[in-house]
This record gives structure tokens, C-alpha cells and sequence, in this order.
């Protein structure tokens, strides 16, 4: 059974529309990105969040580009060298638009790669390549949450001792986080689609409100059985309400699978360790970073404090805090791998061996080539 989803990114070649996240869930509208700068300023801005979605809006602002200057402008890439030059100065540019969610940096160094791999094709050539492989990323992503989204399923059916589950996410983590479909939201999605979700439970995610303001449009768009809470409820939701699992995103897992995710993600996993629920993680691949030990190393992005101290309503933003209080707002945090049950990929489910409260991660990326 095929089911619409929101659709975040539309692309056919030469043409980038990014759905601007800011002004959802009143108004639906897309902005067009006709190139790097413009990428750069829906990614810093958040027009365009969630960690794989970030990383293919850098990788087609890109492909546009190219994409039009090989008509407009031929001779700036006419040799093996421009071209090579060009993307990777872009690259560079593009990974300054924000630090935490690895996608990004993964896809830069992937299309990095691929210019270092071509150096006998011509200046075309090779920018038709960089262009192919950023649709690819496109096209990949909706199927890598696909599986993801089935292994979370039968992961969480086959734990919970009952035939219907009730689950609470966290920030958002569905189409408008990705390419479609989504990691921890496709999860959801994949027990609604089962007849085996009971209820989905979705926290507001302050200070950002991807929550109330993503997710919940999302349940609400597809019908599924779904209530908001404000973030200061987990714990009572989790004593309360018989909930199962809490299943959440990953913008940077590290090689031990310690896990940068939204802010709040860390209090939701020690509530699920004191309360004996499951705390699932779900992300592609692309999302693990092997060269970051742990996560002491991963880099959290503060932001600016208004996100803090006021809140974007319908028709206005309005301040929530007294004039003149600081303010620190980081963006990410990190849950330790011991407080999570299993890290669900896109290639099957990660869970610890007996007594370790670490991941062997690099275990089974060999034995899942
Ligand atoms: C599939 S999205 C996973 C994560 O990127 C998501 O949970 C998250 O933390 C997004 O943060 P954001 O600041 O909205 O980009």
C-alpha cells in the first residue's frame, strides 16, 4: 500500500523548491534555491532542518547550479580543474551552514570524493556526475527510511509483549526531515500502516517547536492516531500511559553509538531507562560517524537566544521571557549509548552485546557491506 507524504524537497533538474518549514503549519509555501548561497541560507536559516534533508538541499543547491552555468556560463566549466575547483569550494561553503548533523558532511566528502575519482573526464563531465549523484541522494534516501522504517516496526513488535503499541517521538524526524517518508516518524508510520499502533504521542520540542509545529501536522496529515505533549510531560506520560517505546531521530551517531539528536533527546532516554521502556534511535547510515570516538567529540550548535525567550505563532512571534534574562540554547545534546536499547538503520537493527554499553557499530557496517 503506497501512502502520500508531505513532500519537503520537489527537484526535477535545473529546479529546487524547498517547502519553507518556518511558516508550517499555517501556510504551505516553496521557495525556489536556484543555488549555493540560496542553500546555504535555507539550511542556516531552517526553512530546510532534519539532518538528511539538509544534506540533500546542500548537495542539489549544488547540482543546480552546475546545472546552470553549464548553459549560461560554459567556459567557467569547461576543464577537469574548474569544475573541480568550483564544487569543492562550494562544498566547504555549504558545511559552514550548520556543525552537528553529519549528513551534510558526509554527502560533502562523498561528492568531494567523487571529483578527486574523475580527474580524466572532462570539465562537463564531470559536473554531470557531481549532478547525477546529488539526485541520487535524492532518490536513495526515500527507500533507505523505508527499510528503516519496516526494521523499526518488527524491532518494536517483536519487544513489546502486546499486539498494539503506544510510542512518543521527539522533534521531527518525517518527510519534512527527509526526502520522504522519514527515520523515527517512518517507524510510526510503519505501525500505523500494521494496525499495530495503538497511539503516537509527540513532544512539543521547544525551543524550535518541531514538534507541534512538524510532527503534529504531519500525524494530522496522515490520520494517525496522535496527541501533543509539552516536553515537561515525558516522565509522567511514560508512568502513566503504558507507552512502549520512544523512538527518536540522530543527527551525528558516533562510532560507540553515542547519539547527538535534538535538544531534550537525552532527558526522554533517562526517563525510558528509569521507566524500563524502550529507547529506539532510528537513522540512515549516512548518519553514523565512525571517525568521532564518541560523543564528548561530536560539536553542538548553539543558537541565537530568541528562539529561546519567544515563540512563533500564527500571524507573529511573541516574547515569552522577561526582557534581559541570558539565555543558553543548544541545539543538540547527546544520549549515551548505554541508555539506548538498539540503533535501527537502514541495513537492519544495531543492539549491544550482553553486559557492553556500547555499540560494535563497526561490526556490523562489515558484515552489512
Ligand atoms: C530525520 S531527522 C533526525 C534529526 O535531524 C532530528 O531529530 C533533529 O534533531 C532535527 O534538528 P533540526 O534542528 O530541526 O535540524
Amino acid at each position: 500500500m503506497t501512502q502520500k507524504t508531505l513532500e519537503a524537497i520537489k527537484y526535477k533538474r535545473g529546479d529546487l523548491q524547498v517547502l519553507d518549514q518556518l511558516r508550517l503549519p499555517f501556510e504551505t509555501v516553496y521557495e525556489a534555491v536556484p543555488n549555493t548561497v540560496q542553500g546555504h541560507h535555507v539550511i542556516k536559516t531552517m526553512k530546510v532542518r532534519g539532518a538528511p534533508a539538509i544534506a540533500i538541499v546542500a548537495a542539489l543547491s549544488l547540482a543546480v547550479e552546475l546545472n546552470a552555468l553549464l548553459t549560461t556560463s560554459p567556459t567557467t566549466l569547461d576543464t577537469n580543474d574548474k569544475v573541480a575547483t568550483f564544487v569543492n569550494e562550494k562544498l566547504e561553503y555549504l558545511k559552514t551552514s550548520r556543525p552537528t548533523a553529519v549528513n551534510l558532511f558526509e554527502a560533502s566528502e562523498r561528492l568531494s570524493n567523487l571529483v578527486r575519482d574523475n580527474g580524466d573526464k572532462s570539465g562537463p563531465e564531470l559536473a554531470s556526475i557531481v549532478i547525477t549523484e546529488a539526485e541520487e541522494m535524492l532518490i536513495k534516501d526515500v527507500q533507505d527510511n523505508k527499510n528503516i522504517g519496516k526494521f523499526g516496526c518488527e524491532f518494536i513488535l517483536a519487544n513489546a509483549n502486546s499486539d498494539s503499541v503506544r510510542v512518543l517521538t521527539h522533534c521531527n524526524t518525517g518527510s519534512l526531515a527527509t526526502a520522504g517518508w522519514g527515520t523515527a516518524l517512518g517507524i510510526v508510520r510503519d505501525l500505523n500502516l500494521s494496525g499495530k499502533l495503538d497511539h503516537c504521542y509527540c513532544t512539543e520540542t521547544r525551543p524550535y517547536n518541531q514538534g507541534s509545529r512538524l510532527t503534529a501536522y504531519e500525524l494530522v496529515y496522515e490520520n494517525i492516531p496522535s496527541t501533543l505533549i509539552c516536553d515537561s510531560m515525558a516522565s509522567a506520560l511514560l508512568k502513566l500511559k503504558n507507552v512502549k517505546a520512544i523512538i527518536v531521530g540522530a543527527d551525528r551517531v558516533a562510532a560507540n553509538g553515542d547519539t547527538a539528536n535534538k535538544i531534550g533527546t537525552y532527558q526522554l532516554a533517562i526517563t525510558a531507562a528509569y521507566h524500563n521502556v524502550m529507547f529506539i534511535v532510528a537513522a540512515p547510515l549516512t548518519t553514523i560517524d565512525m571517525k568521532t570516538l564518541s560523543g564528548d567529540a561530536i560539536v553542538i550548535e548553539e543558537r541565537a537566544g530568541v528562539e529561546v525567550t519567544s515563540t512563533k505563532g500564527r500571524t507573529a512571534t511573541v516574547e515569552v521571557a522577561a526582557p534581559g534574562i541570558g539565555v543558553w540554547n543548544p541545539a543538540f545534546d547527546v544520549v549515551p549509548a548505554s541508555l539506548i536499547t538498539a540503533i535501527v538503520t537502514n541495513k537492519g537493527v544495531i543492539t549491544k552485546n550482553k553486559g557492553e554499553d556500547f555499540f560494535r557499530i563497526d561490526e556490523f557496517i562489515k558484515n552489512n557491506q
